[in-house]
């Protein structure tokens, strides 16, 4: 049987490695354990879930090919290892199973995490220290440990999913913060870790569906909401996020450290989602010699070409 495995990349490019993808079992983590063990890698996933792991495990072990150019690769593929990565004793067990088990680490996806939507002043102490400690304080473990346990010694490659917060991220603040800790981490990292021959790089997808993903949003249309803030104009696959941690993890990206690739379809360069009601205007502090004309209503304004095309006529109607 052919593999269903779809990937655009050569068939044994990561044959002989092992990766550690956090969150591998679900959404964008599944995609890119599959990518992976398609491409021959080993990869053990690891989550709190340990269902979701162990289903997820088999049911990718049975959809991969079985050899490469005729010669036969390792049935079994893709491992489970229950882990919350908020806990340091857990992660720190991941790490040594991995080097124990499966003889190496090459590549660390962290991908687990998540978050709810809040406005910043209702968001619980609470709520906030789990979103920062699950997607900062547990990036942090994974890496620390990864690398005191097989990439100081030997290198590797890791990827850390952000999210698209260069325009802040407003409603999923505290994601936000946390997230832009791990962009910040990542630059740090490839300058301290440079000597161990270790890159690390981010991946900030914009809006990905996938049934996991949109479970944690109580409005079963809240992705396809967020259509008009993205350019290319339909939700992303998390395939497509999974193609770009292939490619930062292969020798393809051997020169680059240190940075960040959004998958977004052009969400990261267009307009916020974050929708600001009318109001009466900030009051001018300082003295200005130049007066404000009368504030008119600030509503959105149509599709851009209309407007230029509107501007357009004007013009040349005044030649
Ligand atoms: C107009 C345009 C709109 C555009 C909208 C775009 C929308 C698309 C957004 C795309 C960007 C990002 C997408 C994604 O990341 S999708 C992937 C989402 N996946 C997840 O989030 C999964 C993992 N999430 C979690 O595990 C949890 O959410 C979390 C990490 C936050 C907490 O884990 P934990 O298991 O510890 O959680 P608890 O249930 O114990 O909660 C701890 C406290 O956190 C507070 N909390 C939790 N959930 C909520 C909630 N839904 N609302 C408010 N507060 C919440 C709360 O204080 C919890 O404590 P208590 O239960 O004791 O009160
Ligand atoms: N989908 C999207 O639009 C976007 C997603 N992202 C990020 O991409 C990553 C993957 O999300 P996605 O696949 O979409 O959504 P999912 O909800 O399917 O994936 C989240 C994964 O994180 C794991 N996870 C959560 N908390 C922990 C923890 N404490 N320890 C270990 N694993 C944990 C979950 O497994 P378990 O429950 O078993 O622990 C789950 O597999 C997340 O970090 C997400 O925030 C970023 C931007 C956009």
């Amino acid at each position: 049987m052919a593999s269903l495995v779809r990937t655009a990349f050569r068939k044994d490019l990561f044959l002989g490695k092992v990766a550690i993808v956090t969150g591998g079992g679900t959404g964008i983590g599944r995609a890119i354990t599959k990518e992976l063990a398609e491409l021959g890698c080993r990869v053990v996933i690891a989550s709190r879930k340990r269902e979701t792991l162990e289903s997820a495990a088999a049911e990718i072990n049975h959809t991969l090919s079985k050899d490469v150019g005729g010669a036969a690769l390792p049935p079994l593929r893709v491992f489970p290892f229950q882990c919350n990565i908020r806990s340091e004793e857990q992660v720190e067990a991941l790490m040594k199973y991995a080097v124990e088990k499966h003889g190496r680490i090459d590549y660390l996806v962290n991908n687990g995490g998540g978050q709810f939507m809040s406005p910043v002043s209702e968001i619980s102490a609470k709520g906030w220290h789990a979103v920062i400690d699950t997607n900062l304080t547990g990036t942090f473990y994974c890496l620390k440990h990864a690398y005191h346990a097989w990439m100081k010694d030997h290198g590797g490659s890791i990827v850390n999913i952000i999210v698209d917060m260069v325009k802040g991220f407003p409603g999923m603040a505290h994601t936000g913060a946390a997230r832009a800790g791990v962009e910040n981490l990542t630059k740090s990292m490839a300058l301290e870790w440079s000597p161990s021959k270790i890159r690390i790089n981010c991946i900030a997808p914009g809006v990905i569906y996938s049934e996991t993903a949109a479970a944690n949003y109580p409005d079963p249309e809240t992705f396809n909401r967020s259509l008009h803030i993205i350019p290319a104009r339909r939700l992303g696959c998390p395939e497509e996020v999974s193609g770009a941690v292939c490619f930062l993890l292969s020798p393809a990206a051997a020169y680059i450290t240190g940075c960040t690739i959004p998958v977004d379809g052009g969400q990261g360069i267009y307009r916020s989602p974050w929708v600001i009601q009318d109001h009466e205007g900030f009051p001018v502090e300082l003295h200005s010699e130049v007066a404000l004309p009368p504030k008119g209503e600030a509503t959105e304004p149509g599709p851009s070409e209309f407007l230029f095309k509107a501007l357009a006529e004007l013009y040349k109607s005044k030649l």
